[in-house]
């Protein structure tokens, strides 16, 4: 593939002109909106709106006019993104919190099923909740096995499954019909991790229970931004949501002493929602009304098989599914000295992350990266890597994050 070839793909990208949307800083290649979505053009400014005339202006009559309603309301935008009804999905809180109250309420659902089964190698925070929530229910107990063994794993004691659709580090992608009918099958509640495929691929929660997601990757609801839950209709008034907060009361302004949960989704939310974090992933969702995930899968498929063709001339090893329907919208190469070489490429304005122990991992985000990008960040890891350039003791520090 030469740079032509990659202007020839930009030149019939249905997704171009969605760059336009976008703010990124003109001497960076951001390959990390995996991690962190870049900032779409006009949330600024809806940001400024929120803090200077919903808040300076409209004070407390503002909860009156869209900020009480505002879970509600932008969950109703996320579901279509997830295969959801309007009615089945809020946001507030993080993915961690909704991992834990979903956890717990699975386990308190049926008394005769007491363990809940991950993968080993899921995302931390998935695990480490999962260990907290099993200590809140008696007899409950986490079983992490690896990926080949989990169907094996599943019996009459399961309460819940819980993956991550596609997996952080290696972008694999669980076939989510195919595994919702294992824990089915088992008699256990499904639990769907949607941090990484919410934006990136099409998603279709049909017969899954309850899914989690985070707003921050690929819906660029800027860091932090609440995170989204789902509940299938059907459960909505079976589960319980044990951090029984006043704003998932049935009536939170009748001040009862005695907790009465509010029927459908109002009663996963907890306390008072971050409302400028709300405000701003409002906005950024605007990006999204009516983007074709088919046109979004297809490019995302095109940009791997720039970097995945560059990577592997340079014979690093993609750990990344090969195909497209198996993976998520990143694609992950293992090098011995993975750090120092993403500092490299930081260094020279390609911006990925690394994931320990030996990960370079880059975000493919067909919204506002074009075939050319792609393909210039790969003429820049095939310099870093051919000149060797990663060996500078500079890059050799680590930072607290990236
Ligand atoms: C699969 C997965 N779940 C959850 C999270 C994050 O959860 P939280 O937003 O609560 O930190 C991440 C990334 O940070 C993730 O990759
Ligand atoms: N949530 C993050 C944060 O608060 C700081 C830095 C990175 C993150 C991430 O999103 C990490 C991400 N989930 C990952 O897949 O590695």
């Amino acid at each position: 593939m030469t740079r032509d070839d990659a202007r020839a793909l930009d030149a019939r990208d249905p997704l171009a002109a969605y760059r336009d949307r976008f703010t990124l800083p003109a001497d960076t290649l951001y390959l990390d909106g995996n991690s962190l979505g870049a900032l779409p053009a006009h949330v600024p400014a809806a940001l400024a709106n929120a803090a200077t005339r919903q808040w300076g202006d409209r004070l407390i009559r503002s909860w009156n006019e869209g900020w009480f309603d505002a879970p509600e309301r932008i969950g109703a935008r996320i579901a279509p993104l997830i295969g959801a009804a309007p009615d089945e999905v809020i946001v507030g809180d993080s993915t961690s919190i909704h991992l834990f109250k979903l956890i717990v309420a699975a386990l308190r659902l049926d008394p005769a099923r007491r363990t809940v089964v991950s993968e080993a190698g899921n995302f931390p925070t998935d695990l480490h909740v999962a260990e907290g929530a099993v200590t809140c229910v008696p007899g409950a107990r986490l079983r992490v096995v690896a990926r080949e063994d989990l169907a094996d794993a599943l019996d009459d004691d399961t309460a819940l499954l819980l993956l991550t659709h596609v997996h952080y580090k290696t972008a694999a992608r669980f076939d989510m019909p195919a595994w919702t009918a294992r824990a089915h099958a088992a008699g256990a509640l499904m639990l769907w991790d949607l941090s990484h495929s919410v934006g990136a691929v099409a998603i279709d929660l049909a017969d899954a229970d309850l899914a989690v997601g985070s707003t921050y990757k690929y819906l660029n609801g800027g860091p932090g931004a609440p995170a989204f839950v789902f509940v299938a209709k059907r459960w909505q008034d079976c589960l319980d949501n044990t951090l029984s907060g006043w704003m998932g009361h049935a009536a939170p302004f009748a001040f009862e002493d005695g907790y009465r949960p509010a029927p459908g989704m109002a009663r996963w939310r907890t306390g008072t929602p971050g409302i400028l974090s709300m405000a701003a992933l409002d906005a950024a969702l605007d990006v999204w009304d009516g983007v074709d995930m088919t046109a979004v899968a297809a490019k995302s498929a095109a940009l791997f098989e720039i970097l995945a063709r560059a990577g592997t001339a340079l014979g690093l090893e993609c750990v990344t599914p090969r195909d497209p329907a198996a993976r998520g919208s990143h694609i992950s190469f293992r090098h011995r000295d993975a750090y120092a070489l993403t500092q490299a490429l930081i260094a020279r304005g390609v911006i990925g992350d690394f994931r320990d122990p030996d990960i370079l991992r880059l975000g493919l985000t067909p919204l506002y990266l074009s075939h050319e990008d792609v393909w210039r960040a790969g003429d820049i890891l095939r310099e870093t890597i051919e000149t060797a350039a990663w060996q500078d003791p500079a890059f050799a520090t680590r930072n607290a994050v990236t």
